[in-house]
């Protein structure tokens, strides 16, 4: 298993380019089934997820193409297979995505239960519960959902009892090709949403209300093929304004979309960054100064997103005073700070918030990676620890942040890979 061997104390300067994000990324694939025609996809990032994504579809007999420019041509004419077994969904919870456009296009899907994971139970009762709203036929035996529709599934309206993403994702493909209205009410609001949506318009699918809580699609007979640039990762975007937030120096990030990091820059202002923001960049400066503890509750965009939550422990952790984070979308997502107490944080867990005590230095340690957001905080750590910090079981951030160690090193860190 690779792991990453840091070196702390370099300030950090320059600029680094952001990736294609995953999570729009992921749900993107998975509405190329929606089609026999060929799609390409631009700007897709290389991480370990959109692999197994693209090895998925694969198996199920799709055929993907890479293009010189790097674009990616999929085409599911060729599709023979309806199943997402244990082995590939068990790797990637996401891989739930490609039930709504199986069902919806071709009436059968088998996807394997995804299951628990590190940072929580994660049910996907209201992917199933939505499908079934549309007249789908839903059995889970020997741990795969098994469904299937008589003809087209029926538009309805649906309404989410908790905020989903994927969940939002896979009705949202499905409905487009369904008969008659869907309606999906408290839908998740996040850009992936919106940039799926955007992809599905350019297919020919009639979508409205994308980024508000009520989405309206109409179903359509069929959908086409397009050319679709995925957009920025917020999430690796946010990850390295913390790395220069925390690390010190001036770090440029481009090929951004500003607004969609508003919740983040705000805490980063609070918490003393000078904060320019251009068109498609952002640049943060410390001038100097320690960072200031902030106090945060994650909670579904365009609040503060979880997947940004363990970076700011670690701000905190080096920070001046006392901050708290509490984390209300996932039940079990603080599995970085034993880690990182290993390091000298002082942290106090009482139920879903922590309260960490900002401390002057952390101190290197070998620390274990657990989740890809989890694993993201202990390299940031191992950026601003005395000596040496070797972060095991890296597969976890190779999911999510693509050539994380060459981004680093172009910035001035000292960090390699040891492969094992
Ligand atoms: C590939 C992808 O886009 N992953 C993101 C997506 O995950 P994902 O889409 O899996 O997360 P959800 O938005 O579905 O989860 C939000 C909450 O809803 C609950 N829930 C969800 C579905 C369901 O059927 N029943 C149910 O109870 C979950 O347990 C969780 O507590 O959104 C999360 C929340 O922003 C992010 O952390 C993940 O990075
Ligand atoms: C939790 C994440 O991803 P996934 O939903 O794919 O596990 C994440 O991107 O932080």
């Amino acid at each position: 298993m690779d792991k990453l061997l840091i070196t702390g104390g370099a300030k950090l300067n320059g600029e680094v380019r952001i990736s294609g994000a995953k999570n729009a990324a992921l749900p993107i694939l998975a509405c190329t089934l929606l089609t026999e025609e060929t799609v390409t996809l631009s700007n897709l990032p290389h991480l370990n997820d959109i692999t197994t994504l693209i090895g998925l579809l694969g198996c199920m007999g799709v055929n993907v193409t890479l293009n010189e420019d790097m674009s990616v041509d999929v085409c599911a004419g060729t599709i023979t297979e309806y199943t997402a077994p244990y082995e590939l969904v068990r790797t990637m919870r996401a891989s739930i995505l490609v039930l709504g456009p199986l069902l919806a296009h071709f009436g059968e899907a088998n996807v394997s239960l995804p299951g628990g994971c590190a940072i929580g139970s994660r049910p996907v009762d209201l992917h199933i519960r939505g499908m079934e709203a549309m007249g789908a036929q839903i059995i889970v035996e020997d741990g795969y959902i098994r469904a299937s529709c008589d003809g087209r599934l029926k538009g309805a309206r649906i309404y989410f009892d908790t905020v989903t993403v994927t969940g939002t994702e896979n009705l949202l493909m499905a409905a487009t090709l369904a008969d008659g209205i869907t309606v999906l009410e408290n839908a998740a609001k996040e850009p992936e949403v919106i940039d799926l949506a955007k992809c599905l318009i350019a297919m020919g699918a009639r979508i409205e209300g994308a980024g508000t809580d009520t989405i309206t699609i109409e179903g359509v007979e069929r959908l086409h093929g397009c050319h679709h640039r995925v957009l920025p990762d917020r999430i690796e975007a946010g990850t390295y304004l913390v790395a220069g937030a925390v690390a010190g120096g001036c770090v440029r990030i481009r090929d951004v979309i500003p607004e969609h990091l508003d919740a983040v820059l705000v805490k980063l202002r609070e918490a003393g960054a000078h904060i320019e923001c251009g068109p498609d960049w952002v640049e943060i400066d410390m001038k100097g100064e320690r960072v200031k503890a902030v106090d945060i509750t994650t909670a579904p965009y365009p609040e503060f997103p979880t997947d940004m939550q363990a970076q700011f422990t670690v701000l905190n952790s080096v920070a001046i005073g006392t901050g708290t984070v509490e984390e209300t979308v996932f039940e079990n997502r603080f599995m970085h700070i034993n880690e990182l107490e290993r390091m000298g944080t002082k942290a106090y867990i009482r139920g879903n918030s922590v309260t960490i005590e900002g401390c002057l230095k952390l101190k290197g340690a070998p620390v274990m990676a657990t989740d890809l957001r989890a694993s993201a905080s202990l390299v940031l750590a191992g950026l601003i620890a005395e000596g040496e910090t070797l972060v095991d079981r890296i597969y976890h951030l190779d999911r999510g942040y693509e050539c994380i160690e060459e981004k680093l090193a172009g910035l001035g860190a000292t960090i390699r890979r040891i492969s094992g």
